[in-house]
């Protein structure tokens, strides 16, 4: 067989900031759709998405995306959709234009990014706001906007870093709704969160604290 996976797959990989160890001999593999990766709060979750990303580099171990390459810038540019905790929207550009920056860095064409910039404002219920800079929109608006900008690669990973925290139901439920429905064809998919709201969609789960209890002491403390 000399087939290209899909999938993301994870081989012994390592990972430490200075002292502090967050991974070791970590094995997993990440199939297209949707995976939810639980666990306490500190256990290496953003750390997990961030060497995905190829933000940060492993320090042992192999990381390999779908296609089998390493994470490296083109793939940043052109396959990878991250949304960050702190969604890191331009605060100078409006929504729309927000969206075709990220499309034409992408080296999408000028169809493609219109296109799409509309198509996804309009499914993360944001065409009446397009015009309009982050900062004059609701948190609930602006962790849709990241959402949408991250999609209109069509990415074939797409990493989302606690989509719904602090949001109400409403909100929450076109995110899910985007996750369950309308994620793009063979898009790898993960999601770090703590939201229990999001078990309802139909997933993969990677319970975290298996790997890394770096914070069980909490578990005292609470
Ligand atoms: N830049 C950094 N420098 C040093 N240590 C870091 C850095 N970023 C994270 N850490 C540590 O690495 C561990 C994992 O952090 P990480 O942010 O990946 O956890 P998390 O599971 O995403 O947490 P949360 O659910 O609270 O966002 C924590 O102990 C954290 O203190």
């Amino acid at each position: 067989m000399n087939g290209v996976s899909a999938e993301i797959i994870c081989r012994d990989l390592g990972f430490g900031y200075g002292k502090t160890r967050v991974l070791e001999h970590f094995d997993a593999r990440f199939a297209p759709g949707l995976t939810l990766v639980k666990g306490f709060s500190g256990c290496g979750k953003s750390t997990l998405l961030k060497l995905i990303a190829g933000y940060l580099a492993p320090t042992s171990g192999t990381l390999a995306i779908p296609g089998g390459g390493r994470p490296d810038s083109a793939f940043q540019r052109h396959s990878l959709g991250f949304v960050f905790q702190q969604l890191n929207l331009l605060p100078l550009a409006s929504l729309r234009r927000n969206l075709e920056l990220v499309g034409t860095l992408a080296g999408l064409s000028r169809t493609d990014v219109h296109a799409r910039t509309d198509k996804y404002l309009a499914l993360l219920g944001l065409d009446a706001f397009a015009d309009r800079l982050p900062s004059t929109l609701s948190g609930g608006q602006q962790q849709r906007a990241a959402i949408a900008r991250a999609l209109i690669k069509e990415p074939t990973v797409l990493l989302l870093d606690e989509p719904t925290s602090g949001l109400d139901d409403l909100n929450c439920r076109v995110i899910m709704k985007l996750l369950g429905s309308h994620l793009p064809p063979a898009c790898v998919c993960l999601v770090a969160t703590h939201d229990q709201r999001l078990s309802d969609l139909p997933h993969e789960g990677l319970d975290f604290n298996r790997f890394l209890p770096v914070e069980r002491h909490l578990v005292a403390l609470a």
